[in-house]
């Protein structure tokens, strides 16, 4: 796993930025797999701003997000197709037909979850996959106690996680318990990944998932099995780690050895 510690919230954004430049200019037909949450949104405003400045194209693109909330529709203001075509898709070039989130209105979400996995593999698979880590080590909603060869499913959120998301819902309005998601198994199927974690609250997290046992209590742990798992945190979500020094010190070899 190459861990990559950087000083604050932007720098963690300005790299993983230049990294999801440098993919799409290697190859422009990247397949993307994207998060949501408020840790890849300064990421999404700076590509939105590369790629009005031209120097980054989305029109060979496809897209498939990790998850969406069961009962809600792609159009209402908390779902993820809304949240993503706020926070990047109305911006860029991408062809919004090439754009995939689950559909979370789905008649049947069982069959909905067998569709969108086939969609994945139909598109080739992804080629670097995006993640966020919640409080509780989950990433996309593979929740603790997901098996770690999960594929696309229907997952029961945790009241940890329905605590920490309910910062977007209204008292008075419906907050989704479920969701579909891509599996831990989908998510280690793709060539890269990458996760971003900022701030102190994910300290115990990113501990869990770079330093802990490879564990289902810790969905994102199962990264530490991945070839190619790129993890990029400040400070603060750092600040729990006992191999800092040694991450650090790594990293700059890295840079050193073959360059950014
Ligand atoms: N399904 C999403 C995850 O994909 C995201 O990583 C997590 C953390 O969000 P944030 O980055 O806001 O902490 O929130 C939700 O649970």
């Amino acid at each position: 796993m190459r861990l990559v510690i950087l000083e604050n919230a932007e720098a963690v954004a300005d790299f993983a930025c230049e990294y999801f430049v440098g993919q799409l200019k290697r190859q422009p037909k990247s397949v993307l797999g994207l998060a949501t949450g408020s840790s890849p949104v300064a990421l999404y405003q700076r590509l939105i701003q590369a790629n009005q400045k031209g120097e980054v194209s989305f029109d060979q693109v496809t897209s498939f997000n990790l998850d969406e909330y069961i009962g809600l529709a792609g159009d209402h203001p908390q779902s993820y197709r809304y949240f993503m075509n706020d926070k990047l898709f109305d911006h860029v070039n991408i062809d919004q037909a090439k754009t995939h989130v689950p559909n979370g209105a789905a008649e049947d979400p069982n069959a909905e979850c067998a569709r969108y996995e086939a969609a994945i593999a139909e598109a080739g698979g992804i080629d670097l996959q995006l993640l966020g880590i919640g409080v509780n080590g989950h990433i996309g909603f593979n929740e603790p106690l997901s098996s770690l060869a999960s594929r696309t499913r229907v997952k029961t959120l945790t009241k940890s996680t329905i605590e920490a998301n309910s910062r977007y819902f209204d008292a008075d309005e419906f907050q989704p318990t479920d969701a579909i998601t891509t599996g831990i198994g989908t998510i280690l199927d793709a060539k890269e990944v990458m996760l971003l974690a900022t701030g102190p609250n994910k300290a115990e997290a990113v501990r869990g998932c770079v330093e802990g046992p490879v564990s289902a209590a810790c969905p994102a742990s199962a990264l530490q099995l991945h070839q190619h798992a790129v993890v990029v945190v400040d400070e603060d979500a750092a600040s729990l780690l006992s191999m800092k020094e040694y991450a650090q010190w790594a990293e700059q070899r890295h840079i050193e050895l073959e360059g950014a």
